[in-house]
């Protein structure tokens, strides 16, 4: 089957079913296992929460597939890659930290898939006691072949930059385009095509799913809708091969495993916990009419909740294009220091706050309580821009990661593309503070007000 005619379910955490219309039938009536599944398949069920947990909570599907996973030889530690939990070896560095768009390797040089250009950036905690996060960076040039991937460790938000990622799961197929996103959570086999060089962003958490922000007075609609996302219809191959490898991180390591068949063998499936995709520009922006910088929390996409009420593990937030229309009101980022770690990133176009230095490709990170804003120029200009209706963000697609986990350096984010110049785009900002004149023997009722 094609990636680009490819269609796809509908709806945000719903529970779909589909079967692979080459098989109809396939999907087992009126209950989950029968004594003998139709057409000879196996089922088994993928659980994405304890069994236990309340409905609104509840995740799990179930797979019916030629073979049952369990068939494959076992797991080995495989040589470390760059995807790792190195961040717990480093010091910790609270600086405003920057990074140039990482380097796509070249295919003429070294060909290097999904899997093996995913480098951990930063991450914090331990996937052991389910608690944390992880941010990485993926580079690549060439498509996986018969090797899949699953992560034990954690939920992936995938956010590409450069190229299309091609994705064969479990559950079907998904084509994801630089500007939209896909998750694929905890267990589920995956396998990437490119279609060149390709780069993008991952941020995953250890604990929980994503899940659709509350609106509260904002109402029943309004940022990303539930029908935007995109869940694949079912898709199978009965693929006997000499050598499929299954690679899992598990505990922070890379573990390998081989089997003589492709493991894309489900022909059909039902259930409420499946991979899908996002297109970032369906997402209905909602923000100030009146005065005032309203925060980022507004551009909230995607949110993977603690069990703090309100405090996200980790929320998706981007900065898509939007009129600005604030009335006496300095209208870019307000000049702040955070309880909540921000990492930055950049699909295409220029940041508000950073119209320079800050590229596609490349990313920041400002940590909890490290003090940020926006830099001199943007500080200027906007200070004494008319305030007329203006669009913001024309042609550019920024994010930002927002974790509640004070976020470690890995040796690899220490020293890739570090650009040591960040902390000079602030050093300009000048001292405007002019006080009132006044005659010391006056008191202070004769103190004339600031004009505005
Ligand atoms: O630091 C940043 O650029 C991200 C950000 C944007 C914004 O509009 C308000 C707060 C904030 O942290
Ligand atoms: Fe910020």
């Amino acid at each position: 089957m094609s990636f680009d005619k490819l269609k796809y379910l509908s709806g945000f955490a719903n529970e779909f079913a589909s079967e692979d219309p080459r098989c109809p039938g396939a999907l087992p009536e009126g209950q989950n296992n029968p004594q003998k599944c139709p057409f000879g398949l196996y089922a088994e069920q993928l659980s994405g929460s304890a069994f236990t947990c309340p409905r609104e909570t509840n995740k799990r599907s179930w797979l019916y597939r030629i073979r049952p996973s369990v068939v494959h030889m076992p797991f080995e530690h495989s040589k470390q890659g760059l995807m790792n939990q190195d961040w717990k070896d480093t010091i910790p560095n609270p600086n405003q930290l920057r990074w140039l768009p990482f380097d796509i390797p070249k295919k003429s040089a070294e060909a290097v898939d999904f899997l093996e250009g995913t480098a951990t950036l930063c991450g914090a905690g331990d996937p052991c006691v389910r608690n944390g996060a992880a941010i990485h960076i993926y580079t690549c040039n060439s498509s996986m072949g018969d090797k899949c991937f699953y992560d034990s460790d954690g939920d992936l938000l995938i956010v590409p930059q450069q190229g299309a990622l091609l994705i064969t799961t479990e559950f079907g197929k998904i084509k994801v385009n630089p500007n939209e996103i896909c998750v694929i959570q905890l267990g589920m086999r995956f396998n990437v095509e490119v279609e060149g060089p390709s780069r993008g962003y991952i941020l995953e958490v250890f604990n929980g799913h994503f899940t659709l922000p509350n609106l509260g007075p904002i109402g029943a609609n309004g940022l990303a809708n539930p029908r935007d996302f995109q869940t694949p219809f079912a898709w199978y191959e009965d693929r006997d091969v000499a050598k499929y490898t299954v690679m899992s991180k598990f505990q922070g390591h890379l573990f390998k495993s081989i089997q003589t068949h492709s493991p894309f063998d489900v022909v059909a499936w039902h259930g409420n916990y499946a991979p899908y995709k996002y297109d970032l520009a369906n997402f209905c922006t909602v923000n100030t009419v009146s005065f005032d910088h309203i925060d980022p929390s507004v551009f909230t996409v995607l949110t993977c909740q603690s069990t703090k009420p309100g405090v996200a593990v980790a929320d998706f937030v981007i900065f898509p294009p939007r009129w600005g229309v604030a009335d006496h009101t300095f209208r870019p980022p307000y000049y702040h220091r955070n309880c909540m770690s921000e990492f930055m990133g950049l699909i295409h176009g220029s940041y508000e706050a950073k119209e320079k230095g800050f590229q596609p490709g490349g990313g920041s990170l400002h940590s909890m309580m490290t003090p940020h804003g926006p830099d001199a120029k943007c500080f200027e200009d906007c200070s004494n821009a008319p305030l007329k209706p203006q669009r913001v963000a024309e042609g550019t697609m920024a994010f930002m990661f927002e974790l509640s986990f004070s976020m470690t350096v890995t040796d690899w984010g220490n020293k890739t593309k570090v650009d040591n110049t960040y902390y000079k785009c602030w050093q300009p900002l000048q001292k405007h503070f002019s006080p009132p004149k006044t005659d010391p023997t006056d008191g202070p009722s004769k103190v004339k007000k600031a004009k505005k």
